[in-house]
């Protein structure tokens, strides 16, 4: 069957054993993320948003339950399932056109066609013309967008980002959110975003998913009807966005009062 992209997580229970005892930090979640959906994760620090966000991506073993991709449990890392850091994990000693091309070669491509595919996710996210260029040479932005560049060239299914845009100012940070979800728009990948930022989570996603801090549970969904691509200032000025921030600034603090 084909890659689609649909992420299914059941009855998934996540946390360490230190000493002999063990911590639950995700507690008996079960949710589902459509194939080609975006979705945000947001919640205290702490409640386990990078901890699931790792269980779904294969690199952390459940305590209990499991993680479906396309019907087909998810047991270790997996090239349909790119993952995006806020911190950068490009090679500092290959250009940009060579951090974009080391999947395709590492699976297999001969060097010619993995350059075609670098140079058109290079195209995609608005680099083109620094291809030569070293990491170094270019901005944390830019960076940033060589990283996507980088996961969209393995034709992951799901796109995973860890506060990708977290340590960026809020210009950088506004523009590079437009140039996601048109990445998103075109490349048709399902993406599960973690923010800390609700505007952001807001503004980009289809689904808002709060997760709790006390218990270990997804506290609250919110459904996003505004279809995409949105108009930042219409969208955020609107009072629909105002009614979702105060929803998302209410459960936040809910956590906190209870905590
Ligand atoms: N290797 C580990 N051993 C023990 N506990 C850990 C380990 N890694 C993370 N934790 C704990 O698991 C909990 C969840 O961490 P996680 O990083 O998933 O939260 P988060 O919601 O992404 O937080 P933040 O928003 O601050 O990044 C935290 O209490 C953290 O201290």
């Amino acid at each position: 069957m084909d890659k689609v992209g649909n992420i299914e997580v059941k009855g998934l229970s996540l946390g360490y054993v230190n000493n002999g005892r063990t911590s639950i930090i995700v507690n008996d979640c079960s949710f589902v993320f459509p194939s080609g959906s975006f979705t945000s994760l947001i919640g205290p620090s702490g409640c386990g948003k990078s901890t699931l966000l790792n269980a779904i991506a294969g690199h952390y073993k459940p305590l209990e339950g499991k993680v479906l991709l396309d019907g087909i449990e998810v047991l270790k890392a997996n090239p349909d399932l790119g993952i995006v850091f806020q911190q950068h994990t490009l090679f500092p000693w290959k250009t940009v056109i060579e951090n974009v091309r080391f999947g395709p070669i590492q699976r297999g491509i001969n060097k010619s066609e993995a350059n075609k595919i670098a140079r058109e996710f290079i195209r995609l996210v608005g680099l083109n013309g620094y291809e030569s260029y070293y990491p170094k040479m270019l901005s944390g932005g830019m960076q940033h967008r060589v990283e996507i560049a980088r996961a969209l060239a393995n034709h992951p299914a799901v796109l995973l980002m860890d506060e990708p845009f977290g340590a960026l100012d809020n210009q950088m940070r506004s523009s590079l959110q437009n140039s996601l979800i048109d990445i998103w728009i075109k490349a048709g990948v399902t993406i599960i975003f973690v923010t800390h930022d609700i505007d952001e989570a807001i503004f980009m996603s289809q689904r808002v998913v709060v997760m709790s801090k006390n218990n270990g549970k997804i506290s609250d969904v919110l459904y996003i009807e505004e279809p995409h691509p949105r108009s930042r200032e219409k969208f955020m000025n609107s009072d629909l966005a105002a009614s979702l921030r105060d929803r998302c600034k209410n459960l936040l603090a809910d956590h906190r009062a209870e905590h």
